[in-house]
């Protein structure tokens, strides 16, 4: 640095034209000056990533704040935008959405697009999901959220002559308002790898990226120059100082396998080229233009050592896979082939082989797949590597196995191998393909890694390739698969499972999601959980014993208490408790077995360890059932409840208190919990009372309800007069006159339309559940549980949320299925009154709604609701919320919109075209068929309009929410 400040003191001219020399006078060879000492990984750590909406990019986001718990993330990425308007940095509007530039950008967008896109929102979502997930209930804890940014902009062109308007481009005005930043981690590249194809993209610039990311760092050593030029030489201090405040980054790069020549296969080939490629290998013939560019990138880094000194460490990934990874790449291709087909049986599309980019992917070509999880590994520990004192120059790195595979090994070995007809079309078709040219072979020689940087990769191909499959699987039908499963998919089932159960697995923590990544994280007992990958839990063996005890009830009644501190429930002791507050159904009602039997079937949870159980016990409040065949244990008895008390095992319980999804499992997902003679399941809150349950459960049961409207699940609001969650008194609840719908009604009132907005939100004290009837038997009727207690278990958000949430998700479905098939108008309710403020109802919803609820009172809510949401003046929490729904919403139900689409789809199109053709058919003049022809041409034409236009606005939607 003094040597620096020397040469710069002399030469303030040079130093303005040729800012670039700093502190390069005093060696003219290698490394001009003593860098900067490298900053460390750690919590204090300040990260930039580029790219941080791709699938390596947003997996590091995670780690680097799981792993390390890292200051600050700044992310980066333009999520397909290319305009030029998008590269300049402005800062984040306060107020202003800004969808209007929004919504041109979309213009642009072709579905494609829109799907890859829609994937790196959620991607980016999830982290903002996970990273900045505040406890509402700590006021201290909140600050998360600025712990991580997220700049949606084009870091190109990054050369300052274009921004000659004033703007500021965009890193520099990152590296200007962060000059902490510590580590800066270069991912972003262009969507499409393996492109072999010339010419490249005319707009897709390649230059840019990189230059524009050392040009920052260069930057950040000439203005250390400078500061340090202006100190006292003599003051040690003030000189730290300055070298303190501006810190160079430790930088990392992305480069690619594809900077090898594996394409060559000639026999001198096997001697230039030799296997496994090494990165002293000299370079000669990149194999892809993504080599080639990347290549470019090294070199750059390279002279960027020799002029200026900035060391960077560059890592050559072979090809990455895994859950959340890219469409178009082999394996996700490969593995989505088979989810899909195997769920759609019908289908005939091949989507493996018509993907253009996928020509040149041979089932022969050997490649070194590397899981996702290693990847990451290796950047963060290339993010702490330090070169050798006396040889800092730049490092380079493979990121491999060092082990080659093929896809057809990957197929046929590692994914079910035994296929159906239709795997057979899929090998002979690309046997075609085959014979255009000879296979290749690429893996990595794993020595240098290893040795410096201390990476090895952990994950076996047969491991990563099961946990992508189930990923793919759960994304593409996330609670399990309707009862038609075909032969193929229970294989696939299968195979999956043991894979899982066979990988070494490491025990992970329930609450370690990155751990359970791959695997389901229900509780055992959730109707949701599926076999190997569930987690255990003290509901468990309460639940094996309620099955049992509920086995004959046609009807269950059942509450939830497990405070350890419970004396009563208030419920049990009311004196206007009356045959008709609990269940009997089916079961006789004369003389005391009748009595007790009823009993059996209410059914309370509660904690063993209560003085409630304890006294019960002690006073002898226990009874056998002499007239059962099952020999059922002494049951307790209270009011006319029968306790079910659990047991705080093995600190799971305990573990759990606070989880809302866990404690209150079977009132979310009580498929599990009941014999299979039960065919309603009805939760109270333990201070309920309920009056004349016998006549709900025989409208349930009527019949009278259309089909499709059927969700199979009921809930009463809480009475504003009393609050039914108080533990220490009773709460009337009476049943809504005349209403022979009453899960319609419910269906009803959280309609949504596309202009009131998907979010729902603010609904909540409508649908406080106090009260809840599941119907057991239907399969709708789970997915719909199902949904809901994943929106809780996965988001951590209350019941009522997500009920709510997933109600009105569903809803929307419906709407825009019934829409499409029938016409059904998707506008808001044009009819006048309080209807016009959100246009949630109907007018005769409204009708039947009014019957539950005083219309001021949702008025009240909409009309908070509809505040919120349009001053944009949402609090954190909202913020928050808003963003969950908008990523569950589609994370979660991407299946079942592809699915309904489709049938929309179908039922829409061969309806009108089979109308239309009848009519062409019956009707002998030329003129009248052209019309008609004409007529089928528009309504294809319409309905696909509408469903891209539909499409449009739930991203446009969705967008807009990322921008608040
Ligand atoms: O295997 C490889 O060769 C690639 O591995 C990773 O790529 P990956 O994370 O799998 O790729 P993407 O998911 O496509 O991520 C790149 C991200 O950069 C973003 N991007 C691209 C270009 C750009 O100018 N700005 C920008 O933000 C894209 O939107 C995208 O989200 C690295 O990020 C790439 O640099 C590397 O080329």
């Amino acid at each position: 640095v003094a040597a620096a400040e020397d040469s710069n003191n002399n030469n303030d001219d040079i130093d303005n034209d040729q800012p670039t020399q700093s502190g390069d006078n005093s060696q003219q060879s290698s490394p001009p000056q003593t860098p900067p000492p490298l900053p460390l990984l750690d919590s204090n750590s300040v990260v930039l990533i580029t790219g941080a909406a791709g699938f390596i990019g947003s997996e590091l986001a995670l780690a680097l704040k799981r792993t390390y718990n890292v200051n600050k993330l700044l992310l980066v990425d333009h999520m397909g935008m290319e305009s030029d308007n998008e590269s300049v940095f402005v800062p984040p509007p306060k107020d202003n959405a800004n969808t209007y530039t929004a919504k041109k950008a979309y213009e642009k967008y072709d579905k494609e697009a829109l799907s890859l896109f829609e994937l790196k929102r959620q991607r980016i979502f999830r982290v903002f999901q996970e990273l900045t997930a505040v406890n509402l209930d700590d006021d201290s804890n909140n600050n998360n959220a600025d712990s991580i940014k997220f700049y949606r902009a084009d870091m190109r062109p990054s050369i300052p002559e274009f921004f000659d308007m004033g703007e500021l481009p965009l890193l520099e005005g990152i590296f200007g308002s962060h000059p902490d930043i510590t580590h800066v981690v270069h991912l972003a590249d262009d969507d499409i790898k393996n492109q072999a194809i010339i010419p490249r993209n005319r707009d897709s610039v390649k230059a840019g990226r990189m230059e524009g990311i050392l040009e920052e760092l260069r930057l950040i050593l000439e203005r250390r120059a400078a500061a340090a030029a202006v100190t006292d030489e003599k003051d040690n201090e003030e000189e730290e100082n300055v070298v303190a405040a501006y810190r160079l980054p430790q930088f990392v790069y992305a480069s690619s396998y594809e900077v090898y020549d594996y394409l060559s296969t000639s026999e001198d080939s096997e001697q230039s080229n030799p296997l496994p490629f090494r990165e002293d290998k000299p370079i000669t013939t990149p194999s892809s233009l993504h080599g080639a560019s990347k290549l470019i990138d090294e070199i750059l880094a390279s002279a960027y050592h020799s002029t200026h000194g900035i060391f960077s460490v560059g890592l050559r990934f072979f090809p990455v896979y895994g859950p959340w990874g890219n469409p178009g790449t082999d394996v996700y291709d490969l593995a989505e082939d088979m989810c899909f087909r195997s769920f759609d049986d019908n289908s005939d599309e091949d989507s493996f082989i018509h993907d253009e980019n996928m020509r040149d992917n041979f089932d022969e070509d050997i490649k070194d797949y590397v899981y996702i999880d290693d990847a990451v590994d290796a950047i963060m520990n290339a993010m702490q590597y330090r070169p050798p004192a006396q040889d800092p120059s730049p490092v380079v790195f493979n990121v491999g196995t060092g082990k080659g595979f093929s896809l057809k090994q990957v197929r046929d070995e590692m994914m079910p191998n035994s296929f159906d007809n239709k795997g057979q079309t899929i090998r002979s078709t690309k046997q075609q393909y085959n014979s255009q040219r000879q296979a290749t072979t690429s893996y990595a020689s794993t020595e240098l890694s290893n040795s410096l940087l201390g990476f090895k990769a952990q994950v076996p191909l047969s491991v990563g390739i099961a946990k992508t499959m189930t990923w793919l699987r759960e994304r593409s039908a996330p609670f399990g698969k309707d009862s038609k499963v075909s032969t193929l998919q229970k294989r696939i089932d299968s195979f999956v499972d043991n894979s899982l159960a066979k990988a070494t697995r490491e025990e992970c923590s329930p609450f370690d999601r990155e751990c359970l990544r791959g695997a389901s994280i229900f509780p055992c007992a959730s109707e949701c959980s599926k076999a190997e990958s569930c987690t255990p839990s003290a509901w468990d063996d309460a639940a094996s014993l309620s099955r049992l005890i509920t086995s004959g009830c046609d009807a269950v009644m059942f509450t939830i208490l497990l405070d350890k501190d419970a004396e009563q429930i208030p419920s049990a002791n009311a004196s206007t408790a009356s045959s008709l507050s609990f269940v009997g159904a089916g079961l006789p009602e004369i003389g005391d077995v009748g009595e007790r039997t009823k009993a059996r079937c209410n059914i309370a949870f509660v904690s063993e360890e209560s003085p409630l159980v304890q006294r019960l016990r002690s006073e002898g409040e226990v009874y056998t059932d002499d007239n059962d065949s099952n020999e059922l244990p002494e049951m307790i008895r209270h009011g006319y409840w029968t306790l079910l008390p659990l047991k705080p095992s093995s600190g799971w319980m305990s573990a759990f208190s606070g989880s809302f999804a866990l404690e209150h499992l079977p009132k979310i997902s009580p498929g599990q919990f009941f014999g299979s003679s039960v065919r309603y399941a009805i939760f109270v809150e333990p201070s309920l009372l309920v009056a004349d349950l016998p006549r709900i459960l025989k409208q349930m049961d009527g019949g009278s309800m259309e089909k499709d409207s059927v969700i199979a699940m009921m809930a009463m609001k809480r009475r504003q007069s009393c609050d039914a969650s108080d533990r220490r008194s009773t709460c009337p609840w009476t049943r809504p006159q005349d209403n022979d719908s009453i899960q319609r009604t419910m269906h009803n009132m959280v309609r949504v339309t596309l202009k009131g907005d998907l979010l729902g939100g603010g609904l909540t004290q409508v649908i406080d559940s106090s009260f809840l009837v599941h119907s057991l038997q239907g399969e709708d009727a789970k997915m719909l549980r199902c949904d809901v207690y994943s929106e809780a278990v996965q988001w951590g958000s209350s019941l009522d949320a997500s009920l709510e949430f997933i109600l009105s998700l569903h809803d929307f479905w419906r709407r825009a299925g019934k829409h499409w098939s029938s016409g059904e108008s998707l506008e808001p309710g044009s009819v006048n009154t309080e209807n016009s403020l959100l246009g949630v109802l109907s007018s005769s919803d409204t009708q039947s709604f009014a019957q539950i609820v005083p219309s001021e009172e949702v008025i009240h809510s909409l009309a908070f609701l509809l505040k919120v949401v349009n001053s944009h003046l949402a609090l954190d929490w909202a913020k928050k919320k808003a963003l969950e729904k908008v990523a569950n919403s589609h994370s979660a139900l991407d299946w079942a919109k592809k699915k309904a689409l489709e049938k929309v789809a179908n039922l829409a199109l061969d309806w009108e075209k089979k109308k239309a053709l009848e009519k062409v058919a019956n009707l002998a003049l030329d003129w009248e068929k052209k019309k008609a022809l004409e007529k089928v041409a528009n309504l294809a034409l319409d309905w696909q309009q509408t469903v891209l236009q539909s499409e449009r606005m739930l991203v446009l939607y969705s967008e807009r929410m990322l921008v608040l």
